[in-house]
Order: structure tokens, then C-alpha cells, then sequence
């Protein structure tokens, strides 16, 4: 992809949901007047501390445009996805006036982008918001698609809503300033659209792991478009997680539990690494899945520096963990596994004797 060319993914449209553009490219902040559009007055950039420059600078260019800008900063990473946190925004919010016209941006890594889009999804019950994602994870994954959240004290996402943005600006240029392992983090997220459905993802990765693990490696553009149009295609598919948008959830079921049990100082990426080599296991045992394509989870994982493993002595508190995921129904835990390559489907109560067994396939 040259520096110029610009990538436009389209999402929505369906059932009554409107549509929106991802764009993927560099210098993209100025299509963000046009997103903002001419009906709002005011904009608030949500922006974490890592990223003060960034959000002062937008801050400052919506002012020069004629908005009434403000920044709100939150914390870095999940601290940010708290009640006490979304308190403090609705507070911003209403000390700067903002109404139903007026636009939220959210700058930053997942955490930061679903903490605005939970703002704006609250906030008058629900303003226009955009999406500025800084993190491989927040571009291919967590700014598309809508669902929007906070943690509580017993589980990660527990509070949230389905409010999709006007647009999402992915500039591959943030990319440049991100720690190596919330780059590496990022690619758990894409390994997972390899494996649920497509697999051309896995071959580049395999093809070089080292560069895969840098902005500057040469499949960079390529393996977030290719992220981005499977999750396009799910979510559009269905918005609202009737159903196959549970194949997101891939590794996600333990991936979740984890990052509870490690009070969310765990990178989500990394959480569901371990989350999908567990998955990968269960659908061995299960008998759904063919040892080649469970193996290749191992390899390809570790081949990016993501974890495999985790504590042999925390199962009960993971089980535990597990029993209030999304996907759970009563007391039936659901897992989305793989039948095949790119081939996902739901695991609905497995045995727990093969449940324990894939655990301690990924236990250490
Ligand atoms: N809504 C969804 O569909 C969805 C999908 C996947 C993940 N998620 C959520 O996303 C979150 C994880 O997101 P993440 O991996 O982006 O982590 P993150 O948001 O925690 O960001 C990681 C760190 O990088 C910093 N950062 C962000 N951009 C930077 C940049 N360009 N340069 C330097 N530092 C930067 C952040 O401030 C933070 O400290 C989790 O809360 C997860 O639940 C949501
Ligand atoms: O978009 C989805 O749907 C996903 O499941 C994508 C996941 O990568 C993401 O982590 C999501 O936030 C998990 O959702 P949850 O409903 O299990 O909290
Ligand atoms: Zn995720």
C-alpha cells in the first residue's frame, strides 16, 4: 500500500442500522471534520494519558475548525473502563454543555475506545461518536462493530451497549509509538480472524513472525485490512450478537476469565492468546477439531511472542469466572470452537472431565 492510498470498509446497513466507513491509511484526521459533521457545536475528544500530545493537538485543530473543543483525558488501558471513569466524562459532558447534536471522538487503544463509545452510547441516551483507534487491537477489532463497555468488580464488560460510530479512522502512523507488546497484543485479535475465517491471515504471519511483530513489517496494511473485513462482515451480519457474531468470541470464553483473575493488568490481547490455544485444545477433545489445525494454534501464537500458558492452580477460580461470559445461558457454559479451519461454531455444556483436560493442555 503506498502512503497515500486509503482503504474504505463499509459496515452496517442492515436491518435498519446505518451504514459507516473504516477507513485505513495515514494522515486521515482530516476527514474528521466531515465526519463530525455540521450540526454539532461542540466535540470532546476522549483521549488516554499516553496519548495527552495527540489528544491536546486534535483538541486544538477542532477549536481552530470552529467547534467548542475539549480533551478529557482518562487513564491508560483498563483502568479506564470504569464506572468512577464514565462518571467523570458524563460530568465533562454536562459542565461543557453538550447535547444530542454534538459529537464524541475517542481516541486510543480498546480500552479507551470503549469507554467513549459507552459514554456516547449514554450519554442523552445516545450521541454521535466517532472512532480514532492508535492500537493494531483497537483498529481491527475493538473501534468496529459497536459494542461498547465498561468492567464491574465481577467480570470484564458486564455493562455496555450495542452503539455503533459514524466512522472509524485507523492512521497506521499511530502504530509507530506503540510498545512492542501492545503491538504483539494487537495481533492476538488478528491470528483469531485467521483462524474463525481467514486463514490468509495465518500464512503471512507465518511467513515472517519477526516482522509481523512491527509496524514496519511489509503485510502490516494488508493483515489490518484483512482483520477488519472479517469483523466487518460479521457485525453486519448481526449487530447484536443474536447469533453469528458469537464467533468473535473465539478464545474469549477463558481469554475473559484471565484478564478478571489478573484484576485486568493482563494485556486482552495476551489473556486471549491463552484464551484460544485453550479453545483449540476443547475442540480437539471435543472431537471437532483435527490435531493439525489445533497444533498450528501453538505455532503460530508463540511464533509472535503471545503466551500459551497460565497457572495450573487457578482452575476453579477460571471456571468460576466463566459461568457470567455473554455467551453463557443459565448454568450452560457455551465456547465457540473450531469444527475445521476457518470453520466456527459453539461448544454448548462440554463434559467437564474434557473441560479440566484441555486445561491442562494450557495449565503450567
Ligand atoms: N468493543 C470491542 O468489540 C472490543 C474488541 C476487542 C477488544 N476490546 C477491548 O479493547 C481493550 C484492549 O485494547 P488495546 O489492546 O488497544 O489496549 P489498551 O487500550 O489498553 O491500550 C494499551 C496501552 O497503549 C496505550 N496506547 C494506545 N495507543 C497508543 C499509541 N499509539 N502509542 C503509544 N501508546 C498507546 C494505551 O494508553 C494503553 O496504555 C480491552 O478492554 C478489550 O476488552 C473491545
Ligand atoms: O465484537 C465482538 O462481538 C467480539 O466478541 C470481539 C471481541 O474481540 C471483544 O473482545 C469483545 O469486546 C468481547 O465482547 P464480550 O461481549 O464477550 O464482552
Ligand atoms: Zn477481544
Amino acid at each position: 500500500m503506498s502512503s497515500e492510498a486509503v482503504t474504505r470498509i463499509r459496515v452496517g446497513g442492515t436491518a435498519g442500522t446505518d451504514p459507516y466507513e473504516v477507513l485505513v491509511g495515514r494522515q486521515l484526521l482530516g476527514e474528521l471534520g466531515g465526519l463530525i459533521g455540521t450540526a454539532a457545536k461542540r466535540v470532546a475528544v476522549v483521549h488516554p494519558e499516553a496519548l495527552a500530545e495527540t489528544g491536546e493537538a486534535l483538541r486544538a485543530d477542532l477549536a481552530e475548525q470552529g467547534y467548542e473543543a475539549v480533551a478529557i483525558q482518562v487513564p491508560n488501558a483498563e483502568e479506564a473502563k470504569t464506572a468512577e471513569v464514565a462518571a467523570y466524562c458524563w460530568k465533562a459532558l454536562g459542565q461543557s454543555g453538550f447535547t444530542r447534536t454534538d459529537v464524541i471522538v475517542g481516541v486510543g487503544g480498546g480500552a479507551s475506545t470503549d469507554l467513549a463509545g459507552f459514554v456516547a452510547a449514554t450519554w442523552l441516551r445516545g450521541v454521535r461518536w466517532i472512532a480514532v483507534p492508535t492500537t493494531v487491537l483497537a483498529m481491527v477489532d475493538a473501534a468496529v462493530g459497536g459494542k461498547t463497555g465498561i468492567n464491574t468488580a465481577e467480570g470484564k464488560n458486564l455493562v455496555g451497549a450495542f452503539h455503533p460510530p459514524a466512522g472509524v479512522l485507523c492512521d497506521l502512523a499511530a502504530l509507530d509509538s506503540l510498545q512492542t507488546n501492545d503491538y504483539v497484543s494487537g495481533l492476538a485479535e488478528v491470528i483469531k480472524a485467521g483462524f474463525i475465517a481467514d486463514p490468509v491471515i495465518l500464512d503471512l504471519i507465518e511467513a515472517d513472525p519477526q516482522a509481523a511483530r512491527t509496524p514496519q513489517g511489509p503485510h502490516t496494511a494488508e493483515l489490518i485490512e484483512r482483520s477488519i473485513r472479517v469483523k466487518a462482515d460479521v457485525v453486519s451480519s448481526d449487530l447484536k450478537e443474536a447469533g453469528r457474531r458469537e464467533i468473535l468470541n473465539y478464545g474469549h470464553t477463558l481469554g475473559h476469565a484471565i484478564e478478571k483473575n489478573e484484576r485486568y493488568k493482563w494485556r486482552h490481547g495476551a489473556a486471549v492468546s491463552v484464551g484460544m490455544h485453550f479453545a483449540a485444545e476443547l475442540g480437539r477433545l471435543a472431537g471437532r477439531l483435527d490435531d493439525a489445525t489445533a497444533d498450528r494454534h501453538r505455532t503460530v501464537l508463540a511464533s509472535v511472542g503471545l503466551p500459551l500458558h497460565y497457572r495450573h492452580d487457578q482452575w476453579p477460580r477460571l471456571l468460576e469466572n466463566m459461568r457470567v461470559d455473554k455467551k453463557s445461558r443459565g448454568d450452560l457454559l457455551r465456547f465457540i470452537v473450531l469444527d475445521g479451519l476457518a470453520k466456527p461454531t459453539v461448544l454448548e455444556g462440554p463434559d467437564p472431565a474434557v473441560l479440566l483436560a484441555a486445561y491442562g493442555e494450557v495449565a503450567q
